[in-house]
């Protein structure tokens, strides 16, 4: 019988979208082991990819929706609208307005960072669109700011102690004395899929692990951390600001959880479900995944890694393709092989400018798909 493998990486950020890797590691296979049948589904967490990812799924349909971008520059956005047994469903991604691909590097600015963007999509998809639903997509950001952008679009009002309302960026949070509810939008029911399982504050928290990504510094980190900090006090919602993933996407996921009474659930869960990730994964052989970085953050609950763990929990083994791994990953043994483009010598600009092609032949090794190569876990290949 042919070996059956599954291909389901993440996007390589800045190069492919997770359907053009998996497209290119297929090719890479083919080329080697052309009597294999391949299974490709790209995989997605909350963050960039999302609404891609579940389009074919769901059977969406594309919505156009004037919003903001994290700077609060107008941009064009679009959400996904699908009909299902539980109503109409409005899919977001955070991340299409407020993520830092949007942002140019030297615009990056958590300080003044807001998810109003998001608020404004929410707001449309209820009040335009009459959703049952909202199914949220979250990470991949370019804010901080704990949510508190989105609510202030939902009609949440921000005020200082003389009562005086003021647009709630990080950079002002530390005057927060009240926040008033009384002309707040009706929600729908919101799960969130959290990309990562950070809470709100801390040393594993949305500022310390995630905000260098998006351009804090050594003098900013404290204020955007006492921003968070001070947003917990005057809300009260210390319960809140523990739950995993409320540190996703900037601490939107403690937003979310605190001003909309959302689900935050992992964003991997929520697409294995719709996916139909266990039945594709017990009917391979071999499940090969991968993600432009594999590293430390990916060890929070980052897609590849989830879709690994299923595998081998199943007896499958699992192999991971990257452009870069760090040694944490290299050590975490958590995939049964993993390829890191990097390794080859190549720069990063060439690898990117050239990343399918580089891809697929590193794909192409045979030996990698051997299953009698894992009997001895130490005897693993290597490229
Ligand atoms: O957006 C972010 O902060 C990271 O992707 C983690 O959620």
């Amino acid at each position: 019988m042919s070996l059956r493998i599954l291909i389901a990486p993440d996007k390589f950020k800045g190069a492919l979208s997770g359907q053009q890797a998996a497209e290119a590691m297929a090719s890479g296979i083919r080329s080697v082991l052309p009597s294999a049948a391949l299974d490709l589904c790209p995989i997605a967490d909350g963050g960039e990819g999302f609404m891609a990812t579940l389009a074919p799924a769901m059977r969406g349909r594309w919505v156009s929706c004037p919003s903001l971008d994290a700077l609060e520059r107008e941009i064009e956005s679009t959400y996904l609208l699908a009909d299902t047994r539980q109503g109409r469903v409005a899919v977001i991604e955070m991340a299409e307005t407020a993520g830092l691909w949007r942002l140019a590097e030297d615009e990056r600015d958590p300080l003044r960072a807001s998810t109003r963007g998001v608020g404004i999509q929410m707001l449309h998809a209820i009040q335009q669109r009459g959703v049952d639903r909202i199914v949220l997509g979250i990470g991949g950001s370019a804010t901080n700011d704990g949510g508190c952008g989105m609510a202030h679009a939902l009609g949440y009002r921000f005020l200082d102690k003389d009562g005086a309302e003021f647009d709630p960026l990080p950079a002002r949070l530390s005057k927060l004395a009240r926040i008033d509810d009384s002309r707040v939008v009706k929600m729908p029911p919101i799960t969130v899929a959290c990309d990562v399982e950070n809470p709100l504050l801390g040393d594993k928290g949305a500022t310390a692990i995630f905000s260098p990504q998006k351009g804090s510094t050594e003098e900013t980190r404290p204020l955007l951390e006492a921003a968070l900090a001070r947003l917990v006090e005057v809300t009260k919602a210390t319960d809140a600001s523990l739950d995993p993933g409320s540190g996703a996407a900037g601490g939107l996921g403690f937003g979310l959880l605190h001003f909309t009474g959302a689900r935050l659930v992992p964003g991997f869960d929520l697409l294995a479900k719709l996916l139909e990730l266990e039945e594709r994964v017990a009917a391979a052989d071999i499940v090969i995944t991968g993600e432009g970085s594999i590293d430390h953050q990916s060890l929070s609950g980052k897609g590849p890694i989830c879709i690994a763990r299923m595998a081998r929990a199943r007896g499958k083994i699992a192999g991971a393709f990257c452009g870069l791994a760090d040694e944490v990953a290299r050590g975490s043994g958590e995939f049964d092989f993993l390829v890191a483009l990097a390794d080859t010598g190549k720069s990063i600009p060439e690898l990117i400018a050239n990343a399918s092609n580089e891809l697929a032949q590193a794909a192409a090794q045979p030996g990698l798909y051997d299953p009698d190569a894992y009997s001895q876990p130490s005897e693993l290949p290597t490229r």
